[in-house]
């Protein structure tokens, strides 16, 4: 068997209506699929406008909305796994930022809720406060592809805590996937700085996945969907406008590295270690 898995990454251009934005997800997963892409990705916030105000009037229920119903329903009719980048979730009087994952039988394998919410305040240039509509999650979500390929899931900002990539390399991860929103103020010093430092901190194969960018939208995407490998070295990347990048994950190139350069097994754990708390699984 081939040691490799084609990954597809879906820089999406949205708009205000969820059932557009849900029929054109449908139509560019099937386009990657078609392509031989094995493992489909979507960005952060796709069936809604991002901005705090939407939060609420776009959320859905997981698992009976319908968004999840029909990423279901992709992954199945192209018999794919799919991570359906994420929506706003409501669970109870909360809501949350939540990535769903399914194989390609259509069955949701489990959900991520970002743990990190997006809270800056950039004088003129941005401020963002995801706090004042959402809750953090609580937990990591990890899950695997024929007993090989090991996929660890954050959302945008978590990118920039480190040792959340720690605790998914310590649960063997080979794959970060981020959905991401980085902005234009932010997206241009430390997207790729960010997804590189991921990638080569834990040898690991890490894509960050964006919407496109709008000039139209309330909130700026710096859109640049991206795939790094645990070289560090950037495979693949889009620029501002809709697209679909792929890229091969590759379990060999993975181990030949970490053989190579053997920081991962030379840490100091005597000296130093991640001190884990609530997140299990
Ligand atoms: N959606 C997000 O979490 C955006 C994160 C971001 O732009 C950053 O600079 O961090």
């Amino acid at each position: 068997m081939t040691s490799k898995l084609k990954i597809a990454l879906i820089q999406f251009l949205g708009s205000s209506s969820k059932q557009q934005n849900i029929t054109r997800a449908c139509e560019l997963i099937r386009q990657a699929a078609s392509n031989g892409a094995r493992l489909i990705v979507l960005p952060e916030i796709w069936n809604s406008p991002y901005g705090v105000k939407y939060f609420s009037q776009y959320a859905e229920t997981i698992p009976s909305g319908e968004t999840v119903q029909a990423l279901s329903t992709c992954a199945r009719q192209s018999n794919i796994y799919l991570v359906g980048g994420s929506i706003p979730e409501r669970d109870g009087d909360k809501l949350y930022n939540t990535s769903t994952v399914f194989d390609p039988n259509g069955k949701l394998l489990g959900i991520y809720r970002k743990i990190h919410l997006f809270d800056i305040d950039i004088p003129g240039k941005i401020t963002f406060k995801e706090s004042d509509a959402l809750s953090p999650g609580q937990q990591l979500f990890t899950f695997d592809i024929d007993e090989k390929y090991r996929v660890g899931l954050g959302i945008c900002y978590d990118l920039r805590f480190p040792s959340l990539a720690t605790l998914y390399s310590q649960r063997q991860c080979h794959v970060l996937l981020y959905p991401g929103a980085f902005n234009t103020t932010t997206g241009p010093p430390h997207w790729e700085l960010l997804l590189r430092s991921r990638a080569l901190d834990n040898q690991m194969y890490v894509a960050g996945i964006s919407p496109a960018h709008d000039e139209q939208a309330d909130y700026k995407s710096w859109a640049h969907t991206t795939l790094v490998d645990p070289w560090g070295t950037v495979m693949s990347k889009c620029e501002m406008n809709e697209e679909i990048i792929y890229g091969d994950i590759d379990i060999e190139h993975l181990n030949a590295i970490r053989k190579q350069l053997p920081y991962l097994s030379q840490q100091r754990n005597d000296m130093y270690t991640l001190n884990k708390k609530k997140a299990e699984k």
